[in-house]
């Protein structure tokens, strides 16, 4: 497998050339490996919560399990316990943790807003629950901008970091992990350029209140690499690379860009969803999510590693985009189909 090469580093800026020499330095693959970058898989969420046409039960079931079970995913984000008044797309939720296929090691976290959320989750993942121990993760999420904070969860940053306090304490009380989101991160659709200091400070309080890890979210896809680099620098004033995750959407088509860029900074840990499913139903105009087919394509060109089987990905993005009646928004996925084809045509020829 390709590692970056060493006289790129001196081009780069210290804290990347650092953490790609690290990279190049340590041999072997593997999740404890260096060069071994989590995908969270977050089309059952973000991928669908934004779809107008109902998603049956079955097709996020389905999605589930061939994630985990055919490409290998080890963590998906499998629903939210939001209003269902604000996104009817994830009302199922709680039937969705009850009857998803669950497998050893994978992580399957449920987005919370407030207590109200917390609540109902618990009462399924509780020992008396219909859904006792299937899930032992929440995330929870604000974002940079006042205007957006109040157009995706009704108040300012704030109050959705008090609120969000008690419920990342009373989570960790009942042993459950908990993820956080900052959305736009670089840019909002209500208010503009953001100010990667404001994203650090809100991290900053993200972390004393006991999220593991923080996903920071190009919710517009209007970021850069160069700017979602000086969000990441702010942020690693207050914990290490790999306390944070990158989370880009492709509106501008520069998601994988950001990534890469992120990842050979030092992050492990990046979002994508299936097909390029999603958008944010507070974020106007914004496209899907980075395509996981994508992503994991560069990931693996350029010298990591994700465990994950990219031609199960290829289909699993052909499969659910059909479900969902549109185009496969993934290049990577449609090339490696395409090939695919190709490919089982000259092997049957060869054998007439
Ligand atoms: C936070 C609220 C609830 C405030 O919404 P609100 O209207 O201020 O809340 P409320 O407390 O006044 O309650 C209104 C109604 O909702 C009910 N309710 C209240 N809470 C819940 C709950 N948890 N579950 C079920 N029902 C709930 C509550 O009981 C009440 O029902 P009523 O009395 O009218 O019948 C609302 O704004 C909300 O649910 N927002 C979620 C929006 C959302 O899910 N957005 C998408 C996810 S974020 C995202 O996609 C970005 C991300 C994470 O991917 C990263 C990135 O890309 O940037």
């Amino acid at each position: 497998m390709a590692r970056p090469r060493a006289d790129a580093y001196s081009l780069l800026p210290c804290a990347t050339s650092r953490a790609l020499a690290s990279i190049a330095l340590s041999p072997g693959l593997g999740k404890d490996s260096p060069h071994h970058v989590r995908i969270v898989e977050v089309s059952p969420r973000d991928g669908l919560q934004n779809e107008k046409q109902v998603v049956p039960l079955t097709t996020k079931l389905e999605l589930i399990r061939r994630l985990v079970e055919e490409a290998g995913v080890e963590t998906v984000e499998a629903g939210s316990f939001v209003s269902p008044k604000w996104v009817p797309q994830m009302a199922d939720s709680a039937a969705v943790l009850e009857q998803m296929t669950v497998k050893q090691g994978v992580s399957y976290p449920f987005l919370v807003p407030n207590d109200r959320g917390l609540v109902n989750f618990l009462d399924m993942v509780g020992p008396k629950g219909r859904a006792a121990g299937r899930s032992d993760e929440i995330a929870i999420f604000t974002a940079a901008t006042d205007a957006f904070t109040k157009a995706n969860t009704n108040c300012t940053i704030h109050e959705s970091l008090e609120r969000l306090s008690k419920v990342t304490s009373k989570a960790l009380g009942h042993g459950i992990r908990v993820r956080g989101y900052i959305s736009v991160v670089a840019d909002c659709p209500y208010s503009g350029k953001v100010n990667p200091a404001d994203v650090g400070k809100i991290a900053k309080t993200l972390l004393e209140m006991g999220c593991y890890e923080i996903s920071l979210g190009d919710t517009t896809g209007a970021g850069t690499p160069g700017q979602m680099l000086n969000v990441l620098n702010e942020c690693t004033r207050h914990a290490p690379s790999v306390r944070f995750a990158a989370h880009c959407h492709d509106t501008f088509g520069s998601a994988v860009a950001n990534v890469l860029a992120m990842v050979n900074a030092g992050v492990r840990v990046v979002d994508a969803a299936v097909g390029g499913l999603g958008g944010c139903p507070y974020s106007p105009g914004a496209s899907g999510n980075v395509d996981v087919e994508s992503v994991v394509y560069a990931l693996h060109e350029s010298g990591y590693d994700t465990g994950l089987d990219l031609d199960a990905l290829a289909q699993i993005g052909a499969w659910i985009s059909q479900q969902l009646d549109r185009p496969n928004g993934s290049s990577a996925g449609r090339a490696i189909l395409a090939r695919a084809k190709v490919k089982s045509q000259s092997a049957k020829q060869s054998k007439l």
